[in-house]
């Protein structure tokens, strides 16, 4: 097993409020690891700590450590902006900006600098065939990104974000606002997906986390309760309060 990105006794503090707690968790690549637990408990705090969007937030404050490939993202001189280009973030709601298809894919690698128009082309094809959405989208990329149902807009997104060469997937409940056969067409796009990136997602469907993760991590009250292969956090879990959220006497 190859750990991408390992953590280290870290603690997360929105001013007084403590939302993480001790966590240590090693991520492994080329896996989908699912963050479960009930509302408040941190999975998104967590997600957010891990490309740092979480800086954005004023009065939060970081203990501990968060080693991507071995190398702290806190680290003075970390450039945050090549690190979110590494370690990429799907939204709940899709959020494609309000320009074409093509333009959409081709944002990210425009701000690092790809002109050329063959270039680009070429990335916008990888890109939307990665994510799914070329032979939906082929014959309109200069079409607006808004004439897309929401699931094509979420996994537009998805090619965005590939476009800029991620290595690691954040997703924040990426089919929480699609309807059944869009969140189908994602899942079985992350186990594609997966094969290239290591992925994390958070989800609030027990049924979505046993069917697309490979490990599981269960959060309460921001402590890290558990974490395990997936199928034994779904049927043998360690932890008295992991069962009784799994078969949902919690949350
Ligand atoms: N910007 C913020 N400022 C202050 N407190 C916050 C902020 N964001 C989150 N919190 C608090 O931190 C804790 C963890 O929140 P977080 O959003 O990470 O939980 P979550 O598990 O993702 O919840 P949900 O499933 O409802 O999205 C909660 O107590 C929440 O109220």
């Amino acid at each position: 097993m190859t750990v991408k990105i390992k953590v280290e006794n870290l603690n997360f503090y929105y001013g007084d409020v403590q939302a993480l707690k001790n966590i240590n968790i090693d991520i492994e690549a080329n896996k989908i690891t699912a963050l479960i637990g009930p509302s408040g408990c941190g999975k998104t705090t967590f997600l957010r700590v891990l490309n740092r969007l979480c800086d954005l937030v004023e009065g939060a404050r970081v203990e501990g450590k968060v080693l991507l490939d071995g190398q702290d993202i806190f680290a003075p001189d970390v450039d945050v902006v090549a690190l979110r280009k590494r370690v990429g973030m799907v939204f709940q709601r899709p959020n494609p900006f309000p320009m074409s298809i093509y333009d959409n894919v081709a944002f990210g690698p425009r701000i690092h600098g790809i002109k050329d128009k063959r270039r680009l082309d070429e990335i916008v094809e990888a890109s939307l065939r990665g994510a799914a959405l070329w032979d939906e989208v082929c014959d309109r990329l200069h079409r607006s990104a808004l004439s897309l149902s929401g699931g094509q807009q979420q996994r537009l997104c998805i090619a965005r974000l590939l476009a800029v060469e991620p290595e690691v997937l954040l997703m924040d409940e990426p089919t929480s606002a699609l309807d059944p056969i869009s969140t189908m067409k994602i899942e079985e796009l992350l186990q594609q997906l997966k094969k290239r990136y290591t992925i994390v997602i958070v989800t609030h469907n027990m049924q979505q986390a046993a069917r697309v993760s490979d490990v599981t991590a269960f959060f309460l009250s921001g402590e890290l309760i558990e974490y395990n292969e997936t199928g034994i956090i779904f049927t043998r879990p360690r932890d008295r309060r992991t069962e009784d959220y799994i078969t949902g006497r919690f949350g």
